[in-house]
């Protein structure tokens, strides 16, 4: 028999049960427990924060800090943008894509994607989601690490003479893209391979890498504008060319989020899951984000979601200052990875320990066809821990899926995307900007490095951290932990004190 509890929660689910016959997603934000009061007083912050989602939709300046428009909801819908000539530049974008696509299929077996941020979690996870869709194989270049290069390049199906460089970063001048295409490109002219016609640009026409790939003859350039941000690029051709080339339907993935953007547009906040998702973490984090966010999807091919929500929500809300320059720090902290793993790590924690965060569980009904029993074993690991959440009171979301396919994952990233939209709204942040983040911190200490090394060749004597400190004008800490760095690259030799300070280094040879 239902118990008094079991009924209220019944009637919680019903009220805020939310779901989208367009794309067959369905939200549950009961388990947030959001008070009839809350709701009422969030009606018109709610309606201001859509109705700046439409004027931004139509090209207001919505990124005042950088002068720019936001127009990722134009990439899936181009007739949406403010003109004629956006759109059909966004077409022209995809035809662009069409017409490589066959030579591409004919010429290689393997990409290699090189980028980071936005301009590599997204692809990947589309990828992973769709990595047996008969196209290439795609490997992904994210990080400066010498042996990730070796890994990727190993075993790569076709070996280097087959294999695309899709080198992709839409402002064209981010360090790390730029060292790892120069040591792929190095290792194209050891395997006496003509880098320049495997290699294929995604970036703003006239960045640094715009003009470095016309200057070399690179094979393709494919554009981007400046009013689609890294972190919600997925739907421009910085997901799409990888998709694509990994033979998934980008087609589908693109209806998928304009049917989640029709949908989102809603003005009844009970029938828009975006709006249902902002208010959720409004209420949940007190609207500073005092809980953290775990995502987890269940589905091993949607690992790796967790990761392209946390760049979306924590570069996008995580701001010092709100829109009128009020020192704020804003922000809501993301992390996940995917059950039913993850029930058996750190979920301890999550029902019993700190009551500092909310679950967002993501469940899909379908996989690939044929699947077995396995897949309600999953789907009830998901139920099952909704349920243990409920007991402990602890707040627990739920998003399903019809399936991880191209059409349901578009719709789930544009949910994703409104929501966060939405909720800056909600605390007076810009969304689209990142003024926290140095492109270029590890310049500096690169030219630190040079210095370093220069010093104690020409001096040859021993020399402490704080002696090359004075001399450098850098802090002896950060000197210090360089030079630990150098002595075990055996760059400098290390003659060990009692600690740190009367450490001395010395030159063992020129600088490799
Ligand atoms: O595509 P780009 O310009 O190389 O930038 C990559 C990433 O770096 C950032 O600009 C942060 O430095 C992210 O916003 C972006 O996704």
């Amino acid at each position: 028999m239902a118990t008094a509890d079991d009924r209220q929660e019944w009637a919680g689910y019903c009220g805020l049960h939310c779901s989208d016959a367009g794309t067959g997603l369905s939200l549950d934000v009961s388990g947030a427990r959001m008070s009839e009061a809350f709701l009422a007083d969030m009606a018109g912050p709610l309606s201001e924060a859509l109705t700046a989602m439409v004027a931004l939709e139509a090209g207001t300046e919505a990124n005042p800090d950088e002068h720019r428009m936001v127009g990722h909801y134009w990439l899936r819908a181009p007739d949406l943008a403010p003109s004629a000539d956006l759109g059909a530049g966004i077409r022209r974008s995809w035809d662009q894509v069409a017409t490589f696509l066959p030579v591409a299929r004919e010429r290689y077996r393997s990409v290699l994607h090189i980028g980071i941020g936005g301009s590599a979690v997204g692809p990947r996870l589309l990828c992973d989601a769709w990595h047996d869709r008969g196209g290439l194989a795609v490997r992904f270049l994210d990080n400066a690490d010498p042996d990730g290069i070796d890994r990727a390049l190993r075993d790569l199906p076709g070996g280097l003479e087959r294999t695309l460089v899709s080198v992709v970063s839409k402002s064209g001048i981010t360090p790390t893209p730029w060292q790892v295409t120069h040591e792929v490109e190095r290792r194209f002219r050891a395997a006496g391979l003509d880098f320049a016609a495997h290699a294929v640009a995604t970036t703003v026409p006239g960045s640094d890498l715009a003009q470095h790939a016309a200057q070399h003859r690179w094979s393709a350039v494919f554009p981007l504008w400046q009013w689609v941000g890294g972190r919600t690029s997925v739907t421009s051709l910085v997901g799409l060319l990888p998709a694509a080339l990994a033979g998934a339907d980008t087609e589908a993935f693109l209806l998928g989020a304009a049917a989640m953007d029709r949908c989102t547009r809603n003005p009844a906040a009970t029938a828009n899951p975006a709006a249902l998702l902002a208010l959720s973490w409004y209420w949940l984090g007190g609207g500073r984000g005092d809980r953290t966010m775990v995502v987890v999807p269940y589905r091993d091919r949607l690992a790796l979601l967790p990761r392209w929500v946390q760049q979306l929500v924590m570069e996008s809300l995580g701001k010092r200052l709100d829109r009128s320059g009020r020192v704020v720090r804003q922000g809501l902290t993301v992390h996940g990875h995917k059950g039913v793993s993850d029930q058996h790590s750190y979920f301890q924690q999550l029902r019993d320990g700190r009551d500092d965060s909310f679950v967002t569980l993501i469940g899909t009904h379908r996989g690939e066809s044929g699947e077995s029993a396995l897949a309600d074993h999953l789907f009830c690991g998901l139920l099952g821990t909704l349920e243990a959440f409920a007991e402990r009171g602890r707040p627990a979301l739920a998003i399903t899926l019809p399936d991880y396919r191209e059409h349901a994952l578009g719709a789930l990233l544009a949910l994703f995307e409104r929501a966060v939209g939405l909720y800056a709204e909600l605390v007076h942040v810009n969304a689209y900007h990142q003024p926290g983040v140095d492109k270029h911190t590890a310049l500096p200490l690169l030219s630190l490095r040079q210095k370093v090394l220069d010093h104690l060749t020409e001096s040859g004597e021993p020399t402490t951290a704080e002696a090359l400190a004075d001399a450098t004008g850098h802090p002896p800490v950060t000197v210090h932990r360089l030079l630990e760095h150098l002595a075990a690259r055996d760059l400098v030799r290390r003659d060990p004190g009692r600690g740190p300070a009367d450490t001395r280094y010395t030159a063992v040879a020129a600088d490799a």
